[in-house]
């Protein structure tokens, strides 16, 4: 399969809404290839710029590096031909670097940077990290700024002259002034991904800190509603945005945020409610009660 220059991934991606597709499970929580390739299928028909597989929201936290392989793999499968698959690098820095490798033999498009686990890491570290990663592929790299892995714009900056194949930033922090003084220093030598939990809520504002596109986890249960949403952002339809977070987002964060780890676990159940079954989450994230998906049921049916 040709490979996709890291700057022509990096204008498709920037150009459009992103597609971070849940990862089904059947009841014994094992991988359920068939219903996840007919989701993928069908988010692929919508008019999206990038799909991520096992991102977070696919549960990559919770897959086996044999499983990651596994989805990546069903996922250029299945869409390659129609849109970009962007696979997960996760993990210390040697298993993220075989991962790049792995995406690469894969068929994959690009690769998603995640933080490593569990230690804290300082800027030289974390410099050194992207740096493996990104020589251990020829595809683009995004890396994610979040958790352990919150990135100073020095650290960008450094990152991004020492890879020509870094070609974004994904932020799931939302601190201003990092990423005012990160778009002042790296400028367009990057694209920027808005990725906080329910991106749409910050999309508005971020898009003046340069963020032109973001992960829309809404996107996988209500696509038109996502790509309606995504573009009155685009057109910066002030009164659009504010109607739709006040009719859906905002009554759908208050069922996300009654639990840990909702973010996911409430897209799996936002498919359920849509009549597409989401299937349930793997520990350690927990499934949204019966009553909680039944409010969630009735919220979705007001936007569908
Ligand atoms: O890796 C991931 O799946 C994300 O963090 C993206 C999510 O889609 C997030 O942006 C959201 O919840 O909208």
């Amino acid at each position: 399969m040709t490979l996709m220059p890291p700057d022509v991934l990096a204008d498709r991606l920037e150009s459009g809404l992103l597609s971070f597709p849940v990862t089904h499970f059947d009841d014994a929580l094992e991988f359920d290839e068939a219903r996840y390739r007919e989701h993928l299928a069908w988010q692929a028909g919508f008019d999206v710029a990038g799909l991520f597989a096992a991102g977070g929201t696919g549960e990559v936290f919770s897959l086996t590096p044999a499983e990651v392989d596994r989805v990546v793999r069903v996922a250029v499968d299945e869409v390659a031909g129609a849109v970009p698959v962007v696979a997960p690098a996760t993990g210390g820095t040697a298993s993220s670097a075989a991962q790049a490798r792995a995406a690469q033999e894969a068929g994959a498009s690009g690769v998603l940077l995640f933080p490593p686990y569990l230690t804290e890491a300082g800027p030289r570290g974390l410099v050194e990290h992207i740096t493996a990663v990104c020589r251990a592929t020829d595809l683009g790299v995004v890396v994610y700024s979040r958790a352990n892995a919150v990135l100073s714009d020095a650290v960008v900056a450094e990152a991004a002259d020492r890879n020509p194949n870094l070609i974004g930033l994904k932020d799931g922090v939302g601190d201003i002034e990092r990423l005012t003084r990160t778009y002042a220093r790296v400028g367009d030598r990057l694209i920027y991904i808005g990725g906080l939990p329910t991106a749409e809520t910050f999309a508005l504002p971020l898009l003046q800190l340069g963020m032109s596109t973001y992960s829309s986890a809404l996107f996988n249960f209500l696509p038109e509603f996502a790509l309606e949403f995504y573009a009155a952002v685009r057109a910066q339809d002030r009164a659009a945005v504010y109607r739709m977070l006040d009719d859906f987002v905002i009554p759908y964060l208050d069922i996300r945020d009654r639990d840990r780890g909702y973010a996911v676990s409430i897209v799996k159940a936002g498919l359920t409610a849509a009549g597409r079954d989401g299937g349930r989450v793997r520990p350690p994230l927990s499934d949204l009660t019966a009553d909680e998906l039944a409010e969630l049921t009735a919220l979705v049916g007001e936007v569908s």
